[in-house]
């Protein structure tokens, strides 16, 4: 396993004005494990930022802090902040149920609910009180729309969710996640589960996503963080090595351990 120099980092900064979230020396803790060690990162509006990394290097809990999923998880610490709109989201006056509209979430797994199409892409809404049909019907059509789904599903909107593709139920996933109108979509590695084929719709669905909402990717797959995203983190042992534009970090990185890890000769 070859040592890497934890202090060499290439991070840059994007212009306040152009952000869209940021987090300023976040840390997060398991009991007494350390998995994210310090991070600070601006993700721009209307762009895609993929989290790359080894396994276990905090990747996915760093996604989740991004909108207070580790709550869920007993044992959880937290210090640092993370900056929405200028506010710390887990200061004690944020609703959490209110930030996760602004902040939506997609898994690795596709998870819709046991129940039609129609319900799946409505169910938050309704929670949230919407119960005008014409208006649950139109969101309904452009979530499927902007998640490339409707021409496959229009006519089918009453059959179950779970009788779709893993691709389609993913698409199903995303246009859930947009129903609420989101201004920033996490996904955490969106389509592991899939097929090359509903690999590239999910693909295409988040490059025509991004005109839309900003959008950040956990993914272990490479030519898809080269594929899709404008901007790059590497995550390694906790910290955030190097942060740049997409197109520097896999042709001219800075630092030799992302230079390995997007080459595959790392460790
Ligand atoms: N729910 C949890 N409870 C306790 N420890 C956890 C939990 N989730 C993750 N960890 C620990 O936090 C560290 C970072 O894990 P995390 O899943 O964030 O990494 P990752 O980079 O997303 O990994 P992978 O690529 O394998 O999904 C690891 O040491 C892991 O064991």
């Amino acid at each position: 396993m070859k040592e890497y120099n934890l202090s060499d980092r290439h991070i840059i900064s994007l212009k306040e004005e152009k952000l869209a979230l940021s987090t300023d020396d976040l840390h997060v803790w398991y009991g007494t494990n350390e998995a994210i060690k310090g991070v600070s990162l601006d993700f721009e509006q209307n762009k895609i930022t993929s989290l790359i990394g080894p396994s276990g290097c905090g990747k996915s809990t760093y996604l989740r802090s991004l909108n207070r999923m580790n709550d869920e998880i007993a044992g959880t610490k937290i210090t640092g902040e993370v900056l929405y709109e200028g506010v710390d989201i887990n200061s004690p006056q944020v609703d959490v149920y209110e930030m996760r509209k602004h902040i939506g979430m997609v898994f690795q797994k596709p998870n819709p609910f046991s129940k039609s199409i129609y319900e799946n892409v409505t169910f938050a809404l309704k929670q949230h009180g919407e119960k005008n049909k014409r208006v649950l019907d139109d969101i309904v059509e452009s979530s499927l729309k902007q998640a490339a789904l409707w021409d496959e599903v229009k006519d089918s909107l009453d059959k179950s969710a779970l009788a779709l593709s893993g691709g389609q139920q993913q698409r199903l996933c995303i246009a859930r996640a947009i129903a609420m109108k989101p201004d920033i979509l996490l996904l955490d590695e969106p389509a592991s589960a899939l097929d090359p084929i509903s690999t590239g719709k999910v693909e295409e669905t988040l490059l025509n996503l991004k005109e839309h909402y900003t959008i950040i990717i956990v993914t272990h797959n490479m030519q898809q963080a080269a594929r899709i995203s404008d901007y790059t983190a590497f995550f390694y042992v906790g910290h955030v090595i190097e942060y740049d534009q997409t197109s520097k970090i896999f042709t001219r990185p800075k630092i030799k351990a992302t230079e390995d890890y997007v080459s595959g000769h790392f460790g």
